[in-house]
């Protein structure tokens, strides 16, 4: 395909998103529907469309629509590249730009940031004077992490077999366990190292939360929102460690084993009615739901899609998770909460709730790991028992 006919496939995905198709879902029935794209056409189209995605409002207001077109004639002028190269009309390529397609200047500062307009209050009172900082860090691309299974290999042994497969890597300083992919991301699932079970894709910032648990030969610890079971898997390449893993949608969790055998660990799943049977455990880790906001580069429709009663329903749900996993933690254990979330409200809000209605524990960590240092955003707090 031409760069126009990318260009042009990518507005035409762009108008599904925006008529309420998820991303994926648009993605995948545009390349079922066209199979004479090649991966690197696939690609290329994947890119813009996210790229527009992140860059939502900013693109719309520059290209003067929230269009599919409007969002790429605003990537192309704000790239500073000339519209009128790649809108010719010619082979597949979309129709030339006309007079009336005109930008026009950012209103505002959320505007300019890509963050909606009633949330940028909330970014500002959350990051401060990082506030644009982190709002502009977020409308980037992600970079691609990896963990190194140190219950497999070294850091350096799994660099040198992923050097060998064409993926370059770079340890990242966020995380000792961590490295970032310079080059081959693409190879990575198909790669022998990963189907061995030496490297796992998992953002630095995930596996910091995980390291800052201090985790000892000896402990029980349970990953209480296990998800995917990321957490889950990191806290069981520390070793020595029993590690059990719960989710309210146990659905969740179901390529969870596949994943431990590849990673050669072993995750006991229990289901909410099994919890008393195991307790008490030495680690809870909470891995509440959240906003995402920290996760926005990788998941920007969920930067769009998120409302204000959304945001305030959120610290109660997590509050409530608090609640019923406080009492699953031995004497002198820790109560963990984490969130892929920059926003107060979500943080330390929600930590002072809990102890303003739990006098009898106390925060003794807190962390937020913030995009502008190359990771995802992400916090954590460790609660004990005074
Ligand atoms: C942020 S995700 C967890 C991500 C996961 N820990 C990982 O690292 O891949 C939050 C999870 O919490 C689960 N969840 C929601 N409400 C819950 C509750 N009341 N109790 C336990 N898990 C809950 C959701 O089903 C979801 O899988």
């Amino acid at each position: 395909m031409t760069p126009g006919a990318r260009v042009q496939a990518a507005i035409e995905i762009l108008d599904d998103i925006l008529g309420g198709t998820p991303a994926e879902k648009a993605l995948t029935g545009w390349a079922r529907r066209s199979r004479f794209a090649g991966s690197k056409d696939r690609a290329a189209i994947r890119d813009h469309v996210f790229d527009a995605l992140r860059h939502l409002r900013s693109y719309a207001a520059i290209g003067g629509a929230r269009t599919g077109r409007g969002l790429m004639l605003g990537a192309l002028r704000s790239q500073g590249q000339d519209p009128g190269d790649l809108f010719t009309g010619d082979r597949h390529a979309p129709d030339p730009v006309t007079a009336d397609e005109v930008g026009r200047l950012f209103e505002t500062e959320a505007e300019q940031f890509d963050v909606p307009e009633w949330l940028w209050p909330v970014f500002e009172r959350s990051l401060g004077e990082n506030a644009t900082e982190a709002a502009a860090a977020l409308q980037s691309r992600a970079p691609v992490h990896l963990r190194v299974n140190l219950a497999r290999t070294s850091l350096q042994e799994a660099v040198d077999a992923l050097t060998r497969e064409g993926i370059s890597t770079a340890p990242h300083p966020a995380c000792e366990t961590a490295l970032e992919v310079v080059e081959g991301a693409r190879k990575i699932s198909q790669s022998q190292s990963y189907r061995d079970g030496l490297v796992e894709l998992q953002d630095t910032a995930s596996q910091a939360v995980v390291a800052a648990l201090n985790l000892r030969p000896g402990m029980r610890v349970l990953d209480y929102c296990a998800g995917g079971g990321g957490k889950a898997l990191a806290m069981a390449a520390t070793g020595g460690v029993e590690v059990f893993a719960h989710d309210a949608n146990p659905g969740r969790m179901r390529d969870l084993p596949d994943r431990a055998q590849r990673a050669g660990a072993r995750i006991t799943i229990l289901s909410t009615d099994d919890l008393v049977k195991h307790d008490p455990f030495d680690v809870v880790l909470t891995d509440a739901p959240c906003s995402g906001s920290g996760s926005w580069r990788r998941a920007p429709a969920g930067k769009w899609a998120l409302t204000p009663e959304q945001l305030t329903q959120l610290p109660k749900t997590q509050l409530s998770i608090l609640d019923a996993a406080a009492p699953l933690v031995c004497d002198g254990g820790v109560l963990a909460y984490a969130t892929c979330s920059m926003l107060d409200v979500e943080n330390r809000g929600v930590i002072d709730t809990f102890l303003s209605s739990h006098p009898d524990w106390q925060c003794t960590f807190s962390r937020l790991w913030q995009v502008v240092h190359g990771t995802d955003g992400f916090y954590s707090a460790h609660l004990t028992r005074r």
